[in-house]
């Protein structure tokens, strides 16, 4: 017998769990269907407890920094209480009653197990069928992409699921891919004392950011005695029991670890939910939508499913877009300019809307201003620590920012305000003409402006 709902809401990630959550405050009969946790990805294996590993290695680099600035202090790491706070206070020992309880509180009827779409408006979950009056929000996610590395796949390798998850701080690591994932946490467990090696295969860390945000994320990583090896492929992965080999490219010497990391993007699965049923390319690597979130009639998809970037912040953004076009309430268009995101090394490398090479292939005529934090004299007062600096993009035709990246440490706070600049577009000659606090990490943007040429 097909149940009926108003809307089923397919995945229950930060988008998916808010926009259910939503609709059904507004007085609608929905239905949430999750295959795992309520929350999904990002407070069970990703942004949140990422983050509390990462505010713990930094309090051990800060420990480290004592020394040159206020005397003695003696920090030893034992990871045994970052995995035992990532346990209890992120993840609540990987069970999600807690936010299956918020859900249903909402109103919300949670359906567990994996669903598949069956047509327009039906969703099929194992031997149930719901139909879906006003329509179905497809927010399933994504999942780590594993590169075809010949003997990789037989291989006992980690993905970001087990490096959260794990209790013991293995003594080496190699990361395959070094991005955001790879990055992060190569720093936190360097910092713990694992001995580090990051395989980038292409030539920079960081590669959609700027090449400064690269060369500054390598050299925070090298400090914190990692070994970051760019344009570097493994071509055979093996395990023999104790530990990792991996055959590089070119011949060079193999690398040896006790555990293999593999962070080398996300991907999606269209062809398991079906998303031929409702006309749409399940080879496709993501779910085509228009302004309003609608992926066709009666359909719906937020978060890492539509491709406009793997953020928390992009799943809720497009979320509420959606629940209002559902609820029949206006609403502008969903807009990527200012996107902003941060990557949590130590310096943080907080960046927003386009780079300078992206800029120039749009045939802007672009003009830069960069400075280092260390000669700004928030920098100055700092000390060690105060690696980073402001990148401003200007479209020069238009008078206004649209990009910028703010590395240093507290860069992902200082993006704030040229968030707000590149969302707004406000022009620089207004930008240059405010007044900046003196002496905050964000004064450099002041430098910055003058900077531009
Ligand atoms: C290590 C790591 C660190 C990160 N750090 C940050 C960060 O600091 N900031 C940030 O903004 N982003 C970060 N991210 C990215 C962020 O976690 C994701 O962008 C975000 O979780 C995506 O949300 P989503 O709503 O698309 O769905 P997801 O979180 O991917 O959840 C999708 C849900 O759908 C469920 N599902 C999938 N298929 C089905 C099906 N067929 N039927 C039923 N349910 C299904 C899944 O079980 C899952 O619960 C990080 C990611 C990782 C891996
Ligand atoms: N702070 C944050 O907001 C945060 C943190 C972690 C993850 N995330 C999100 O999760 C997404 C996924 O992160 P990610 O780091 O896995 O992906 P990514 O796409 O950011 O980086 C993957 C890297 O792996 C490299 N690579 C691919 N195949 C390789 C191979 N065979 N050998 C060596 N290198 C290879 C790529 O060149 C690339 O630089 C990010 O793009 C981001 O959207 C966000």
């Amino acid at each position: 017998m097909t149940e009926q709902a108003d809307v089923v809401v397919l995945g229950l990630g930060p988008g998916g769990e808010f926009a259910a959550g939503a609709l059904a405050e507004a007085g609608l009969d929905v239905v949430g269907v999750e295959a795992e946790l309520v929350g999904g990805e990002c407070p069970y294996w990703g942004c949140i407890p990422s983050k509390m590993m990462i505010r713990a290695g930094n309090v051990l680099a800060e420990a480290g920094r004592v020394p040159d600035l206020a005397g003695e202090a003696k920090a030893v790491p034992d990871w045994s209480r970052v995995a035992e706070r990532v346990r209890r206070e992120a993840t609540g020992g990987w069970d999600d009653q807690l936010a299956a309880d918020r859900l249903a509180a909402k109103g919300v009827r949670l359906v567990r197990g994996k669903g598949r779409l069956a047509g327009p408006g039906r969703v099929i979950v194992g031997d149930r069928t719901f139909r879906a009056g006003r329509g179905v929000v497809v927010a399933t996610g994504s999942g780590p992409r594993i590169p075809p590395v010949p003997g990789l796949a037989e291989t006992p390798y980690w993905t970001n699921r087990d490096a959260i998850a794990t209790e013991e701080m293995p003594a080496s690591m190699l990361v395959l891919g070094g991005g955001a994932i790879g990055v992060e946490l190569a720093q936190v467990f360097a910092r713990f004392g694992c001995a580090v090696t990051v395989l980038e295969g292409g030539d920079r860390l960081l590669a959609q950011e700027e090449p400064e945000a690269g060369e500054l994320a390598a050299k925070a990583l090298r400090a914190d005695g990692v070994s970051v090896r760019t344009g570097a492929r493994a071509v055979q992965i093996e395990h023999d029991g104790a530990a990792f080999e991996a055959l590089l490219e070119g011949g060079l010497e193999p690398l040896r670890a006790e555990r293999l990391l593999v962070a080398t993007g996300r991907r999606t699965d269209l062809g398991a939910l079906a998303v031929d049923t409702v006309g749409l390319d399940p080879t496709a690597p993501a779910v085509h939508t228009d302004g309003q979130m609608r992926a066709g009639e009666g359909l719906w998809a937020i978060g890492d499913i539509t491709g406009r970037g793997a953020f928390t912040h992009v799943s809720m953004y497009e979320a509420r877009i959606a629940v209002r076009d559902i609820l029949g309430q206006p609403g502008p268009d969903a807009d990527y300019r200012a996107l902003p995101r941060v990557t949590f090394t130590d310096p943080e490398i907080g960046a927003v809307g386009l780079t300078e090479q992206q800029a120039r292939d749009r045939g802007m005529r672009v003009r830069t201003g960069l400075v280092p934090i260390a000669s700004s004299s928030r920098g100055l007062v700092h000390g060690p620590g105060n690696e980073g600096f402001v990148k401003l993009v200007e479209d020069a035709g238009r008078g206004v920012l649209v990009g910028a990246t703010s590395a240093g440490p507290t860069g992902g706070e200082v993006l704030y305000g040229l968030n707000v600049a590149v969302h707004t577009e406000t022009p620089t000659d207004r930008l240059k003409h405010m007044i900046y606090t003196y002496p905050t990490f964000h004064r450099a943007v002041e430098a910055a402006l003058d900077d531009l040429h």
